[in-house]
């Protein structure tokens, strides 16, 4: 967001701020910079520091600029537009962004450089706040820490994650009204980290009716999801695979009277499929290292298999084995706090353990689709508790087990056949199937677990507001974590919810603003406060006029990605070339149009494009290869709600 605004009356505002500085303030500080001529060059996303000059002889605007670093005096050629005003020294180390005279990308880029520098990772951005992750284990998080924050208001506090917490905190009981307090950013950024001090925050603080949620339920609820929903990524060691909402409901008195996580956008399939050099969910580390020896022998896992389809294998490094042990025995501790029993977990390592063996076991297609070592087979379907017929006939056979009615995408009629099981999408392999078995039994254990975390949390109190707090996994681009292969649907699907909440918190703080300022009559002159981008959202979930009703005519209306993988996966002849060709026409650069303008870019590998997210700031590059096998419907995955259901364990 580029520029400040002015109001008529001559004090500045930014939207959403109570914020002002009287007139005898800014004249001084223009004075100041009139004198001075201190600029800022911004490059590649990069602030130069405040130390700028203009040379001599090199008047701004026009073309390039020549600029003599103060430091050093090294003279640098910059593009015009590359360069922009600096603050006066009374604006250094600003706490907030929106108090900045001159407020552009590069002071903004400067103010938090120059902050990170002194260790102070907070900084208010009006409303907002901006934290960055000090890769390191600073002690600024502590119940000490904790009680400064109690009972402050926000303009009383220094920036900080239990500011942001205090003041939902109070927002909500001088209110009441329900707060919501969203993370956005890439991918190891710090949001999980930081979700879990605002949570803290609110235990410790608010305490609890009834002892329903404390702190330590809240560690013992995070080393939970940890184990289930987390894994390491190229841009992440122990990145979130998964958005939840977890919510606090306050009494009258403030305390909390109860408290829930929901969870979406699980990514089951990482259990058997994932990018090379990437890893599984933490828990199948965990499980594999454990040393109840007892529980060991019960899910076969004294002698492992040495290949396995979906690659999970345990960790070889010692000192790394030793800690996925100490984990375990941490996850069995968290799981006894929020009431799981022991039988309840040993239902969890059974599961887990016939996933282990299922991988396995492997797939072929020797006449018909078959395990490929059935010896490993049948050690999983014994810790499912069924039959090796069974287990096989649940996955590799298409008729639905049981009562189950199969669900049907909602664009489809009742009465047509899902993809994939006699439809005219593409025929499943029997690694497919295999797959779409692990994935089910995984999504059901997850599922499981989260209404065990949720009956731990839940209580007859009445309650009068909420806090929510929305973590996601964080924008996905392989390329920002050195690696060449194309991104995934799942990266799409997690960039895709990034960008919705951007689009949000973009209404929320300006263009809401905004138009109650325009309500009041009071005038703005911005200089260039830019629009909310949409394209690249629109490129992914354009749906068509024609709702509910699906179409096999390829028509000129503009749809997005997701609606046309229904579409190509339905066509004759639908394939992911297909997919893109359509994609491109509704959204790539057009002949004769300006570039830049639109989201979609090709990229000189097969079926891989390149989306332009974030208003075109992340460009991620995407590799569309075997997407249309995520609408195809996979029986197995469905068969593995039923086959735990009939459970003979
Ligand atoms: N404020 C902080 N203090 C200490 N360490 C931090 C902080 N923020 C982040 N980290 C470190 O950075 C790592 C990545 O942070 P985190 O997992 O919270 O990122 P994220 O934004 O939630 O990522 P993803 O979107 O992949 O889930 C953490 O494992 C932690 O070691």
């Amino acid at each position: 967001m580029h520029g400040s605004c002015r109001s008529s009356r001559g004090v500045q505002y930014w939207p959403g701020l109570q914020w002002a500085k009287t007139e005898e303030q800014i004249a001084a500080e223009e004075a100041w910079y009139e004198t001075e001529k201190v600029w800022l060059v911004h490059r590649d996303g990069f602030s130069l520091g405040s130390q700028l000059r203009l040379e001599e002889g090199s008047p701004l605007p026009e073309g390039k600029v020549k600029v003599k670093l103060d430091h050093d005096g090294t003279v640098l050629e910059v593009e015009e537009d590359d360069v922009e005003k600096a603050n006066p020294p009374s604006c250094d180390r600003a706490e907030d962004l929106a108090s900045l005279l001159y407020l552009n990308e590069s002071s903004v880029l400067h103010t938090l450089r120059q902050r990170y520098g002194g260790n102070l990772l907070h900084t208010y951005a009006g409303p907002t706040m901006v934290i960055i992750n000090p890769l390191s284990s600073p002690s600024m998080y502590s119940e000490k820490v904790m009680h400064m924050f109690k009972g402050c208001r926000r303009e009383d506090t220094s920036p900080h994650i239990y500011a942001v917490a205090q003041a939902a905190y109070r927002s909500m009981l001088m209110n009441r009204q329900d707060q919501a307090i969203v993370l956005l950013g890439a991918s190891g950024s710090g949001k999980t980290t930081n979700c879990q001090h605002l949570v803290q925050y609110l235990a410790t603080i608010a305490g609890s009716t009834g002892k329903v949620f404390s702190a330590e339920k809240w560690q013992a609820l995070y080393t939970i999801l940890e184990a289930f929903g987390n894994s390491s990524t190229g841009m992440n060691g122990n990145a979130t695979r998964f958005s939840q909402i977890i919510s606090l409901d306050f009494d009258q008195a403030g305390q909390v009277a109860s408290a829930s996580v929901q969870t979406l956008l699980l990514e089951k399939l990482r259990v058997a499929k994932r990018p090379a050099n990437e890893a599984t969910f933490n828990i199948f580390y965990y499980l594999l290292a454990c040393s109840d020896s007892a529980l060991r022998t019960e899910l076969h896992f004294n002698h492992l298999a040495e290949n396995n389809v979906f690659g999970i294998a345990p960790l070889s490094k010692p000192e790394e084995k030793q800690k996925a042990t100490q984990q375990f025995n941490k996850l069995q501790a968290a799981m006894k706090v929020m009431g799981i029993s022991g039988d309840e977990q040993k239902a969890f390592w059974l599961i887990l353990g016939a996933i282990y063996h299922l991988g396995a076991a492997g797939a072929t297609k020797a006449g018909r689709k078959q395990f490929a070592r059935h010896e490993w087979a049948q050690k999983a379907a014994y810790l499912l508790g069924c039959s090796l017929e069974e287990l096989s006939s649940s996955i590799f056979k298409h008729q639905p087990k049981g009562t189950l009615q199969r669900s049907t995408s909602f664009r489809q009629g009742p009465d047509e056949p899902p993809l994939g099981d006699g439809g005219t999408g593409p025929k499943l392999t029997a690694l497919e199937c295999l797959e779409g078995m692990a994935a089910g039994l995984y999504s059901e254990l997850f599922t499981l677990l989260i209404s065990l975390l949720n009956r731990a949390l839940k209580s007859s109190q009445h309650s009068v507001c909420s806090v929510t707090v929305v973590d996601t996994p964080g924008a996905q681009n392989p390329e920002l974590a050195g690696q060449s292969r194309g991104a995934t649907f799942e990266e799409l699907c997690h960039n895709y919810a990034q960008e919705r909440l951007q689009l949000l918190f973009h209404q929320r703080t300006f263009a809401r603003e905004l138009e109650r300022y325009k309500e009041e009559n009071i005038e703005l002159a911005l200089a260039d406060a830019e629009p909310g981008s949409s394209d690249s959202v629109a490129a992914v979930d354009q749906s068509s006029h024609q709702a509910l009703v699906r179409s096999l005519a390829r028509t000129d209306e503009a749809r997005g990605l997701l609606w046309l993988l229904e579409e190509e996966a339905l066509q004759p002849g639908g394939n992911e070339d297909t997919l893109l060709e359509r994609l491109f026409s509704y959204y790539g650069p057009q002949e004769g149009g300006k570039k830049g303008h639109n989201p979609l870019l090709p990229s000189d590998k097969p079926r891989h494009f390149l989306l332009g997210h974030s208003s075109g700031t992340n460009w991620v590059e995407y590799d569309a290869t075997g997407w249309l096998n995520h609408v195809k419907h996979n029986p197995a995955s469905q068969n593995a709600s039923v086959l735990l259901q009939e459970s003979q364990k």
